[in-house]
């Protein structure tokens, strides 16, 4: 007998993440080949975006996905999310050339109380949300902040394409394989603030700093190029990374349902305190996740320059979250 359908929620369906996205989870690539899915689309109430998304479902109906039992399209998040187990917030503005993520906080914060009103009075009590739409951790916090009856700890923000993007800088560095690199941390915001953390990483069991052996690449090119490589996608195709997103969604959502066995990876989380990062704080930790559930890696040692990029990363998130403090009223 095959399982219960599971109801996803995707909003900003038709936009270029979206596009991405949305066939991959009707595949089964982010739930399990074996588990049926309801899509509950959500789009702006404009004649062109509904005109485009209903495109968009004329195709997934043209693919015959096996999973796929339902696609349903909204303008109204009350409807969007009723019921849904799973909300990826992908709706939101990109940014352009020449600016920061955090300069999209203005225009896209409002998206995001109403977005988590909404979940608040109509989703599953256990609903499990991914905020993507941009700044991530800041709109996640406003999210949570706005949906009082829902566990905190179910809303999370997208850090796992900048953990992504950092395992490919190493694999290519150290001549060695994606798979085989472990212990990977991307700490903090996802913004050029960000420290991605090599100290713990291992390759095949060995030391990846080692293997490395290059401090000066570690501070002067790893870590910005992979806090910038945002910009240098916009850069490069005029356009914010989309697929690459999408796929970091998928990895992100499936590895918190479905388990990362043992394997740790990046969620941006709502602090419990650990490591000094005051509770509530939407920030990139190393999590490991099983039956549903992620748990933040305890115990690693925090030098001084680690501590330094923390604190950096984390005074940036404090100040994007004052920044929308009247929103929060
Ligand atoms: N966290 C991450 O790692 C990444 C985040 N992003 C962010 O994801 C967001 C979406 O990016 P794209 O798909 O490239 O943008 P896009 O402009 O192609 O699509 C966004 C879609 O969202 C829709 N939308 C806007 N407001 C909405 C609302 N209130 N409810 C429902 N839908 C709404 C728009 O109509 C549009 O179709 C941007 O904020 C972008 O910066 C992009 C890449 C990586
Ligand atoms: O840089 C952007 O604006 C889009 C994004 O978040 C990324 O690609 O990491």
């Amino acid at each position: 007998m095959s399982k219960p359908a599971v109801r996803v929620a995707v909003t900003g369906a038709a936009g270029q993440i979206g596009y991405a996205l949305l066939f991959r989870i009707a595949s089964g690539e982010m739930l399990g080949k074996d588990q049926p899915v309801i899509l509950q689309l959500l789009e702006i109430p404009d004649e062109k975006a509904q005109k485009a998304l209903h495109g968009v479902m004329m195709e997934l109906d043209d693919c015959a996905f096996p999973l796929l039992q339902e696609v349903t399209a909204h303008s109204d998040p009350m409807t969007a999310f009723k019921d849904v187990d799973i909300a990826l917030l992908v709706g939101a503005r990109p940014r352009g050339p020449g600016m920061e993520r955090k300069d999209l906080l203005q225009a896209n914060a409002q998206i995001f109380t109403v977005q988590g009103k909404a979940l608040n009075a109509v989703a599953s009590r256990n609903v499990k949300v991914l905020v993507v739409g941009n700044p991530a951790n800041t709109n996640a916090y406003i999210a949570m902040k706005s949906a009082p009856d829902l566990p905190a700890k179910n809303f999370t923000a997208m850090l796992r394409l900048d953990h992504n993007r950092a395992l490919t800088q190493l694999a290519q560095k150290s001549g060695t394989a994606v798979k085989d690199i472990e212990k990977l941390i991307v700490w903090g915001n996802h913004s050029p603030t960000m420290y991605p953390d090599i100290r713990f990483a291992t390759v095949n069991g060995e030391s990846l700093e080692k293997k490395i052996n290059d401090d000066v690449w570690n501070k002067d090119t790893f870590i910005p190029t992979v806090g910038k490589r945002g910009a240098a996608i916009i850069e490069a195709r005029g356009l914010s990374s989309a697929a690459s997103a999408a796929n970091a969604a998928i990895d992100h959502v499936r590895d918190w349902v479905l388990g990362s066995n043992g394997k740790w990876v990046t969620m941006g989380v709502p602090s419990d305190g650990s490591y000094g990062i005051p509770e509530g704080v939407i920030y990139g930790f190393p999590v490991t996740t099983e039956n549903g559930e992620y748990t933040i890696v305890q115990g690693l040692d925090i030098n001084d320059f680690s501590r330094e990029r923390m604190n950096k990363t984390l005074a940036e998130l404090e100040e994007e979250r004052n920044g929308v403090a009247d929103l929060l009223k």
